[in-house]
């Protein structure tokens, strides 16, 4: 790309530079009849889309060599790589290539599964006996892995069934004399009526009615944003939504499953027609590609002379009732897999617009005809974006038009309209697609099981909870709600529906908010505006960053140098957002006592209040204290605020190796002792060093003090935020965890609060985002009920 756009003409590149949305027809063509030109650009586009040099394309040769790899890893007991290379060979294996007596799918799928029975995980084991009978219906060791696996389970009528399958299908003589002798063994332990299993990964239907019907309204500074007509109480669920297109980010490729990009489980199932992506189970394939894998079943029918109940029993396993009646059935990433790999090389924003093209031309509009920018109605920010910016999306939208004619001819030409439609859905992807995100709670495997105690605590401090982003997806609907620093309303995702609840008590009328990331007590003003011209393109206007508000003031403040006043001391980088907030009230101020043990509503109060009464005689700069006037030397601490940081880096280093010396700690904790000194209570650093503390305390084993730090975190954490934030609440699981390892009996109360805090941010989701809630309060409850023994 940078080569590409270096070759580009001066005299062309200040025509792109200069572009508005309304000359993109003519500026388009002009590139592309400059790029049709050049043999570097063809060079690419074969590069992109080239069938034999493709990194997707399914490979017979490559597929056997990695089943042979497995096959001797698995013989050798190395299970993990035996696992690693099935699943490898399963991705690039052509679903209709013969491998010596059955479809070489199929024979993948029975030696993965009877890996998942050597290993234990049976149900998995089940699963993939299902898929390669799916393919292969008379396949005897598939029914006979089966039927071990399901008697294991204690399935044992259905285990019976598949050893009876197995019986009359297998060939030899032998093999029908030892799978008659397994079978009089199970029939012997048979007591159970339980029948066939549905245990094919399926996505959970989460049916919580949406009882509001939002308007959508228009804000002279912010645009079209929804209000609700009537009001809101908190925690209500205000809004729910499927994508309108979605794509798994390519570092989740391998982790998440590219239809409902949920973790993938072990037994991961492979697209049928190329090598990228995977599913965490049938459902998600079908849902994905449009096909299921019994299209590919081998000629060799089902014996017409077994008897009728066996047949049955046949088309009930082997039937693929998958495809979700309720979902529209787009098979979204169809046109990618041709055996091309421009979705794994290309921008996914780009890829993004790739499939809504795709699903336009798919749904038979006809491109020509389509009005896609005016069905899709998103904002958009053309004129925001920089030079540099506006040549990439010419280059981008001509590439990506180009790769899509490999899939769909002259359904889609390339010309100035369909090349400026491009351009502007691109654009308009960056302003308005959502990053899809997931709790990570890997950590948990430290929580105790339901009858384990937290034996090894420091693990138990390691119970964080984090986002992580796995996907980006256009929500039509969704994409109608407005930023706010201090947002009235969360979202999240499930599988991948869009869920928006409040989370505070909203009047009717007032906009429905929510944070594109930053938030006010998490970021500075500063930083918050330049993330969101950055990304967004828009100079926020939202309540948090055009009024004065608490955190803004004290997060990174320094505190008064005079010992009786708890005043702010505003730092430089605070110079443009808050001296101007602070300036443009009416009657500037000199602010009263911040007491650090008032709640951050009256704090807010007070500040306001202050604002509004006092004179105009107060100097509002950098180093000088809001309260008292003191001039600080805000030069000398910096200097020490920076080396304490250094220790406190030190510190993280050895919490993230675990190696945590004595030395470490006791430097650390002199760095907080310093920090607490030179900067105001409630800044964010001296939060980060007292939750660094808690957890290096916690890994050492002294949890009286990992407690304490703790709590002091969360004391400013409630400041910065607000008592009833999710920041409280992640920072709530910690404390409840560290309680709960000391026996610690107020565990029981941290554990409710957080509980109040998730239901008001998931509402009846809570249990389910956060499964180990249910167990934090088994063990609260364990440690009430034993304290009532004692
Ligand atoms: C996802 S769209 C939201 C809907 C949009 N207002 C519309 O009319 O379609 C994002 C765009 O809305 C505007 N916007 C959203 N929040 C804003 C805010 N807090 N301040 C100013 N503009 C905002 C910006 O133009 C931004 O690029």
């Amino acid at each position: 790309m940078e080569k590409l756009k270096s070759m580009v003409p001066d005299r062309l590149k200040q025509i792109v530079a200069d572009s508005n949305a309304d000359d993109l027809h003519s500026t388009s063509s002009s590139l592309l009849h400059f790029l049709n030109k050049l043999s570097q650009f063809h060079q690419m586009i074969r590069d992109l889309t080239d069938l034999e040099a493709s990194l997707c394309a399914k490979n017979k040769d490559a597929a056997l060599e990695f089943k042979q790899k497995a096959n001797k890893c698995y013989f050798n007991g190395d299970y993990d790589t035996a696992l690693a290379f099935y699943t490898r060979a399963l991705r690039i294996a052509p679903i209709n290539a013969d491998d010596m007596d059955k479809n070489l799918v199929a024979t993948l799928y029975l030696n993965r599964a009877s890996l998942f029975h050597k290993i234990g995980l049976l149900m998995e084991c089940v699963r993939d006996c299902n898929r390669a009978l799916q393919i292969s219906p008379s396949y005897a060791k598939a029914w006979y892995r089966r039927g071990k696996a399901n008697a294991a389970l204690g399935i044992y009528k259905d285990a019976i069934h598949d050893l009876d399958v197995a019986k009359n299908v297998e060939l030899s003589l032998g093999g029908k004399k030892q799978i008659e002798n397994e079978l009089k063994i199970i029939v012997d332990q048979y007591e159970g009526t339980r029948s066939v299993q549905h245990i094919e990964n399926t996505v959970r239907n989460f049916n919580e009615p949406q009882q509001i019907n939002l308007l959508c309204v228009t804000d002279p500074d912010k645009g079209r944003g929804m209000v609700s007509p009537c009001d809101i109480p908190q925690a209500s669920l205000v809004h729910k939504e499927e994508p309108y297109a979605l794509i798994i980010l390519k570092s989740c490729r391998d982790t998440h499953c590219h239809y409902c990009l949920n973790e993938l489980p072990k037994d991961t199932v492979p697209c049928i027609s190329c090598s990228i992506p995977l599913y965490c189970s049938q459902h998600c394939q079908v849902q994905a590609r449009g096909e299921t894998i019994s299209c590919y079943r081998t000629k060799d029918g089902v014996d017409d002379s077994l008897p009728n109940n066996l047949k049955e029993y046949i088309a009930e396993v082997t039937s693929c009732s998958d495809s979700d009646p309720d979902v529209e059935c787009f098979p979204e990433h169809k046109h990618e897999c041709l055996g091309v790999h421009w979705p794994a090389v290309l921008p996914s924003d780009v890829v993004l617009a790739g499939r809504i093209l795709a699903k336009f031309i798919s749904q038979k509009r006809g491109y020509m005809e389509c009005n896609l920018l005016g069905t899709l109605n998103l904002s958009q920010s053309y004129l925001q974006i920089s030079p540099e910016g506006k040549l990439e999306l010419h280059i981008y939208a001509i590439v990506l038009l180009i790769c899509l004619q490999h899939s769909f001819g002259t359904e889609l030409p390339i010309n100035g309209i369909s090349l400026s439609q491009t351009i502007i859905l691109v654009s308009q992807i960056r302003v308005n697609a959502m990053a899809v995100v997931r709790m990570k709670s890997t950590d948990f495997h430290c929580l105790p099981d339901q009858f384990g105690k937290f034996s090894n605590i420091g693990d138990a401090l390691t119970c964080s909870v984090d986002q992580v982003p796995v996907g980006q997806a256009i929500y039509t609907a969704g994409s109608l709600f407005n930023h706010s620093c201090q947002p009235n309303i969360h979202a999240y995702f499930l599988s991948h529906t869009l869920f928006i609840r409040a989370t505070e008590h909203v009047a009717a009328g007032h906009p429905l908010e929510l944070s594109y990331g930053p938030q006010v007590g998490q970021w500075a003003c500063e930083d918050r505006l330049n993330f969101l011209e950055d990304k967004y393109s828009f100079r926020c206007q939202c309540i948090g960053c055009s009024q004065l508000n608490l955190s803004d003031l004290v997060l990174k403040a320094f505190h008064c140098v005079n010992p009786n006043c708890n005043g702010v001391v505003l730092d430089h980088c605070l110079d443009n957002s808050e001296l101007n907030k602070l300036k443009n009230f009416p009657g500037v101020p000199r602010m009263q006592v911040l007491d650090p043990f008032l709640k951050v509503d009256e704090l807010k109060n007070v500040a306001h209040l202050a604002l509004e009464l006092t004179n105009n005689s107060f100097n509002v700069q950098s180093g000088s204290c809001l309260n008292c006037g003191s001039n600080c030397d805000l030069e000398a601490s910096d200097k020490a605020r920076r080396k304490a940081l250094i220790c406190m880096k030190r510190l993280q280093d050895a919490i993230v190796s675990k190696e945590i010396s004595t030395t470490i700690l006791s430097d650390a904790s002199r760095a907080l002792g310093v920090l607490r000194s030179i900067l105001h209570g409630y800044n964010k650093h001296i939060a980060e060093a007292e939750d660094n503390l808690a957890q290096a305390f916690s890994l050492v084993g002294d949890f009286r003090s990992a407690r304490d730090h703790c709590k002091a975190s969360i004391k400013i954490l409630e400041m910065l935020y607000g008592s009833d934030h999710i920041a409280v609440g992640h920072e709530l699981i910690k404390l409840s965890t560290i309680q709960l390892s000391l026996g610690d009996p107020s565990a029981a109360d941290t554990i409710n609060r957080l509980g109040l805090i998730f239901l008001r941010y998931y509402g009846s989701h809570a249990d389910f985002i956060f499964p180990y809630l249910q167990t934090l309060k088994r063990e609260a409850n364990n440690l009430t009920q034993e304290g009532r023994v004692t």
